[in-house]
């Protein structure tokens, strides 16, 4: 592919998937049954899969198509096999040695293996040290025994496992000269590449519906002693050497890995997803109108009543600050991952605790978001056409998934003490911790200053972090550490969530200050970061005041420049939310196509409703006439 910049890259691949052969003409899946769905998502899965190998994509590429994914046009019912191209991959790509790379990638290219990643357990997902699947290496046979010691170590939700993969990363508990020697990946297969049928020893299938995505294809595995090759274990980092002797990684979580790319890649995707439900409820609440006639003899447009505009506006807003934030920490990934292949891993801890808390900052913001959204479309959000429930819906699950959220802040917040009481190796020049062991950055608060607004966020993150850490040390003297730590928990976590404010509004005030195009588009970033902030303090208005340095009187004049701004924001609520460029095909809602027609939509999806095919349906005579109501 020739070089382009990133808006010709999204123009033309974005093209690309539209008018694909393949996946141009949809079809409404809403009445189709759980099997029919499927058949459906995993062609234009498969479509999708093949137009990537066919453009010969680099991860950047990648990343853009597959973020369409969350589109209604693409897999409107879940991607089954997001987790091959997000996991299996690249969990292949890094933890695999050369030679493993060269026997399995090209069987990965040309789609003969197709894999997921197997990780969580029944009864373990977040405690990935507690997996109970093991791995007990034989030297007389040079073969790992796969088992699985009972049901609740079973392996439960995978990505593509029920009925699409025939390989898996699994990871198991390696055994080896008699020793535990911790989580390691091994590549199984688990169904012939000819039949699709299970293996000998493996029992595997779909683990039913969830609240959205059901075509992702979550699975269940069990092993009965199933054999597999010495080679097979993923050998990078650590190896195991024929006699059973093992060699450690250079980094003790270097197998975790893939996890860190993951959530780094569901921060920026997530906000594909909100920038899809606020082009859907800024254009409808333009549409929409209701209430007393004004001067002019109509009734507003709902999006003028003051409520409406804070429901949806900051959203917008959100959309643009957590866009460039995510992009930012992408390129910083593939900076340290490139570090980390070469021996270097000083970056790494960092790396972790910053995607740990983006990743759950962004989803548990774009979800809460969606939801804000979808109530603002009043009734008809809550219908499925409107694509706001399927959109909340794929939201949340990033509030779960590649890490629970509090168990990923409460990582972000054991790195942040630990700078905080010095006892880390000191942070790296440009690191986004060097503010703990400064003093507070003191510039007064100003309204209508984002520069005092942003020192206010650091001082709150400052303030948080400082003061868990001390209560921390001090119950330390007094009681067992997970007992601290325990008493801590509550801080701990809004602690790193007010660390990844800071780090977000950082990196756009870097972004804005960065920018040099032109001055109307300077403006622009300017007011909506001014919004973004003022929203972010009538968010926690008590931490402004308890650590931010802010009066009962800076709160008062904050929030009525919230809603100035929101007024000064609101003509322009149309271009902002045209520029994310989402084609109606992509964006798949009634409430939310560029032309406004809501009202005719929704009468024609209406007539897809199987119950008016017939004046009077046959389940009225079977059900309840039979039942003599
Ligand atoms: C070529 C292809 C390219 C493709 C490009 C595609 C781009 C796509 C773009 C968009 C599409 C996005 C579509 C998204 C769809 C995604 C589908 C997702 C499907 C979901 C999958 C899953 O959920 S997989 C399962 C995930 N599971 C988890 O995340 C479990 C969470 N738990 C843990 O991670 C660990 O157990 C936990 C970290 C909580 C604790 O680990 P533990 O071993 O107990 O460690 P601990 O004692 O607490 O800490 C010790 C020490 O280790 C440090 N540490 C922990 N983890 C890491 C790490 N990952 N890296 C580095 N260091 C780590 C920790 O900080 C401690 O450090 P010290 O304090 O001791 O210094
Ligand atoms: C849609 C979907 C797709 C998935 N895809 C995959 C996949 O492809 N591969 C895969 O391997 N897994 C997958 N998973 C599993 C997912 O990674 C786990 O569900 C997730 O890591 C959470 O773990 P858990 O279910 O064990 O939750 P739990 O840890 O049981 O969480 C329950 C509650 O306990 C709390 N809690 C747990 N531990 C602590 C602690 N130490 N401190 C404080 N609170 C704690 C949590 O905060 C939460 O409130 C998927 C899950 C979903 C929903």
């Amino acid at each position: 592919m020739v070089s382009r910049n990133r808006s010709q890259v999204k123009d033309h691949l974005g093209s690309k998937v539209l008018n694909h052969p393949e996946l141009r003409n949809t079809k409404a899946t809403e009445y189709m049954s759980h099997e029919e769905k499927y058949r459906y998502n995993l062609s234009r899965a498969t479509a999708m899969l093949k137009l990537i190998d066919e453009e010969g994509m680099d991860v950047n590429e990648i990343s853009k198509v597959m973020s369409h994914t969350v589109s209604g046009f693409t897999t409107p019912d879940g991607n089954p096999l997001a987790v091959h191209q997000v996991m299996f991959v690249p969990t292949l790509m890094n933890q695999a040695d050369d030679d493993q790379v060269s026997r399995w990638l090209g069987d990965v290219f040309n789609g003969t293996i197709v894999g997921t990643y197997a990780q969580t357990e029944l009864s373990h997902g977040t405690f990935v040290r507690g997996l109970r699947t093991t791995a007990t290496y034989d030297p007389a046979s040079r073969t790992f025994d796969l088992h699985t010691p009972d049901v609740s170590a079973a392996k439960w939700w995978p990505g593509g496992l029920g009925t699409t993969a025939n390989h898996a990363v699994v990871m198991a508990q390696l055994y080896t000269d008699g020793q535990p020697r911790g989580i390691h990946p091994f590549m199984v297969a688990i169904r012939d590449r000819e039949t699709h049928r299970p293996l000998p020893g493996i029992t595997v299938g779909e683990i039913g519906p969830k609240l959205g995505q059901n075509t992702l294809n979550n699975g269940y595995l069990l092993f009965d002693h199933v054999k597999v090759p010495r080679e097979n274990m993923l050998m990078r980092n650590a190896r195991v050497n024929e006699d059973g002797s093992y060699t450690k990684p250079s980094h003790q979580k270097a197998s975790y890995g893939t996890m860190v790319f993951t959530r780094v890649a569901i921060a920026l995707d997530t906000v594909d997803a909100l920038q899809i439900a606020a082009t859907i409820a800024a254009r409808y609440s333009i549409v929409r109108r209701q209430g007393e006639p004004r001067d002019d003899g109509q009734e507003p447009q709902i999006i003028d009543y003051q409520t409406q505009q804070l429901k949806v506006l900051p959203h917008i807003a959100a959309c643009y600050v957590l866009r460039a934030s995510t992009a930012r920490l992408w390129e910083h990934h593939t900076h340290v991952t490139s570090e980390v292949r070469g021996g270097d891993t000083a970056l790494l801890p960092e790396l972790h605790a910053t995607a740990c808390c983006l990743k759950a900052l962004v989803t548990q913001d774009c979800s809460e978001a969606i939801e804000a959204l979808r109530l603002s479309c009043g009734g008809h959000g809550y219908m499925t056409a409107s694509r706001l429930p399927a959109l909340y819906a794929y939201a949340t699950a990033g509030a779960t998934y590649e890490g629970e959220n509090t168990v990923l802040l409460l990582q972000t917040a054991r790195y942040l003490v630990k700078q905080a009481g010095g006892s880390h190796a000191p942070p790296a020049a440009g690191s986004a911790v060097t503010y703990l062991s400064r003093p507070a950055d003191d510039t007064p608060f100003a309204v209508g200053s984002p520069a005092a607004y942003v020192a206010a966020v650091g001082r709150v993150a400052r303030g948080r972090v400082t003061e868990v850490a001390a209560a921390l040390q001090a119950d330390r003297q007094t009681m067992p550490e997970a007992d601290a730590w325990n008493q801590s928990l509550v801080q701990l976590v809004a602690a790193a969530l007010a660390h990844g404010r800071y780090f977000v509004v950082r990196e756009f005030a870097e972004v804005v200050s960065q920018q040099s195009s032109s001055r109307a588009i300077q403006q622009m970033l300017q007011l909506l970061f001014s919004v973004y902030l003022a929203h972010a303090v009538s968010r926690a208005e008590g931490d402004f005041i308890t650590y931010g340095g802010l009066t009962p009187s800076d709160i008062r004049l904050n929030r009525r420049h919230l809603l100035r701004l929101l007024a000064e924001l609101r003509p322009h609520m149309i271009p902002l939310t045209d520029a994310f460029d989402l084609p109606d095909r992509l964006i798949n809602s009634t409430l939310g196509a560029w032309d406004g027609d809501v009202y005719r939509r929704m009468f024609e999806q209406a007539s897809h409703s199987p119950l008016n095919t017939d004046e009077v349906p046959a389940s009225f005579h079977q059900a309840m006439l039979r039942s003599k109501l």
